[in-house]
């Protein structure tokens, strides 16, 4: 369950009164998710989800909220948040801060076909086409420095091979990194697992839980939707996925030389990033409550397949 904090039918009815959404009919909490309390709420009018923010940097809400409305302005198809009478869409609930978001329709997509990818790639494309001219800025927060602070922390919990794996691969981004100028920049989801889409058949209803958005380099959102979304149970690169993915990404936007000559070290590099996070998630920093916590070895297996598979060619751009 993702419910940490449960609410009542009346405070919900009067949470809403705020709001131009009309009179609650029904509240449910929804059982995924691991971060957040996230409840469906129906209206004689709307249906909306309700999310109360449980952990976090709270301080850092109003960038999530201007980049989603931001999003949504340029009809790209994320839940753009819910404005009260005053124009106002953070608001607290029992403590907690609480935003309130239309309910878009679907399911995440288990095994994703190649319409979906191409929707996908074609989607996340037109985002950063448009989100490069986002004015808001939050330093991605999961970047290399990140990957440089934190990876001693979970040293001590994997096998001495890899150790030196994780360490060279650190030092080997740092090098080819600062080899390039800088990447092109703009608002990231930063976390487009699949589990943060949701498909309506072959439609995408859309992306969600942007609360690891920043920004940053855009090649670095691309990578971590490639390591999800086209890798096989080994951890290789399905190649039909992955041309599906990337055609359609680059039809919005292409990427320029340096963006392809450092692809297979990003590729690297975001499957490191997760690596990383599952571990610190299960030895160092356990969240209070007792939900499984995502397999760190899944990580390893996506970042050893990319060292052995090598850099595989992105596929032709067709003018
Ligand atoms: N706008 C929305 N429309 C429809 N369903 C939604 C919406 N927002 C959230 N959900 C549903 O609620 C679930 C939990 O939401 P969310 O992913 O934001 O929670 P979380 O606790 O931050 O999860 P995570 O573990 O992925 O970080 C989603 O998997 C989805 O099924
Ligand atoms: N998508 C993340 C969890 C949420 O940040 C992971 O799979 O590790």
């Amino acid at each position: 369950m993702a419910v940490f904090t449960p609410l009542s039918d009346a405070q919900v009815a009067a949470f809403l009164e705020k709001f131009d959404v009309g009179q609650l009919q029904t509240l449910e909490g929804v059982a995924g998710g691991t971060e957040n309390s996230t409840f469906f709420v129906t209206t004689d009018q709307h249906l909306l989800v309700l999310t109360l923010f449980e952990q976090g940097e709270h301080e850092e809400l109003p960038f999530f909220v201007d980049l989603l409305d931001y999003l949504d302005e340029h009809r790209l198809p994320v839940p753009g948040p819910v404005h009260d009478r005053d124009g106002i869409a953070l608001h607290s609930l029992a403590d907690k801060p609480a935003l309130l978001f239309p309910r878009l329709p679907g399911r995440h997509p288990e095994a994703p076909n190649l319409i979906q990818c191409q929707v996908l790639g074609d989607t996340l494309g037109h985002m950063h086409a448009i989100s490069q001219h986002f004015p808001g800025r939050r330093p991605n927060p999961r970047d290399l420095h990140w990957l440089q602070a934190m990876h001693h922390k979970v040293l001590a919990y994997i096998s001495p091979a890899d150790q030196t794996l994780m360490k060279d691969e650190i030092d080997e981004f740092e090098s080819v990194f600062s080899q390039y100028g800088e990447l092109p920049q703009g608002a990231l989801h930063g976390d487009l697992f699949r589990d943060n889409t949701l498909f309506d058949g072959n439609q995408l209803g859309g992306m969600i839980d942007f609360y690891n958005g920043c920004t940053g380099d855009l090649l670095f959102d691309l990578a971590i939707v490639i390591n999800d979304w086209a890798s096989d149970e080994n951890g290789h690169l399905d190649r039909e996925r992955y041309d599906t993915i990337l055609n359609a990404y680059q039809a919005r936007r292409p990427l320029n030389s340096d963006e392809q000559a450092v692809w297979p070290v990003m590729l690297r590099m975001t499957a490191l990033r997760y690596w990383l996070s599952r571990l610190l998630v299960v030895y160092v920093d356990p969240p209070a409550h007792d939900l499984t916590p995502h397999d760190p070895q899944r990580f390893e297996t996506i970042l050893k397949a990319r060292i052995a598979q090598g850099a595989l060619p992105l596929p032709e751009v067709t003018p």
